[in-house]
């Protein structure tokens, strides 16, 4: 299996209104890296996973969501606790869509997200694609 990592970051503002995350309960920011892994079983005609920059302009239009927002009012998360997991996994997803919509994209086997919150705690989703 092949693997290709692509990093960006971007910030937001958020609570987290339940008693378990303490002061995190009222509004504050965070900048979080994230890194998108993209996994394929072979390798394409020009022998890569996928092209680099094509893989980080499609994170940038997932990230550009969610960039500068504070996540209490975006729609996406209504109802929804905007934690380092939730985020990761509607990364992974939102960029699974845009995957899809590609032809090489459709041959990849699935991809990793993990959120950097701080050099010492990060959380993680990955996403295995269905193959018919
Ligand atoms: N599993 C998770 N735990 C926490 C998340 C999260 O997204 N997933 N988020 C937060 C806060 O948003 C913030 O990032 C950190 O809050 P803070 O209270 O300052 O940090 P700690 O929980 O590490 O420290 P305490 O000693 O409990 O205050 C919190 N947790």
């Amino acid at each position: 299996m092949f693997s290709l990592t692509v990093r960006r970051h971007f910030m937001i503002a958020h609570s987290l209104p339940r008693e378990a995350f303490g002061p995190a309960q009222g509004l504050h920011g965070a900048t979080f890296v994230a890194e998108v892994t993209f996994r394929r079983r072979a390798l394409n005609e020009d022998a890569i996973v996928l092209d680099i920059g094509a893989a980080g302009s499609m994170i940038e239009e997932v990230l550009a969501g969610l960039n500068y927002r504070n996540l209490d009012d975006h729609p996406d998360f209504a109802g929804k606790l905007s934690t380092t997991e939730a985020l990761a996994q509607y990364i992974a997803g939102a960029v699974a869509d845009r995957l899809r919509e590609d032809t090489d994209g459709r041959e990849l086997a699935g991809l990793d997200v993990t959120l950097r919150e701080n050099p010492d705690a990060w959380a993680s989703y990955a996403l295995e694609f269905d193959r018919d």
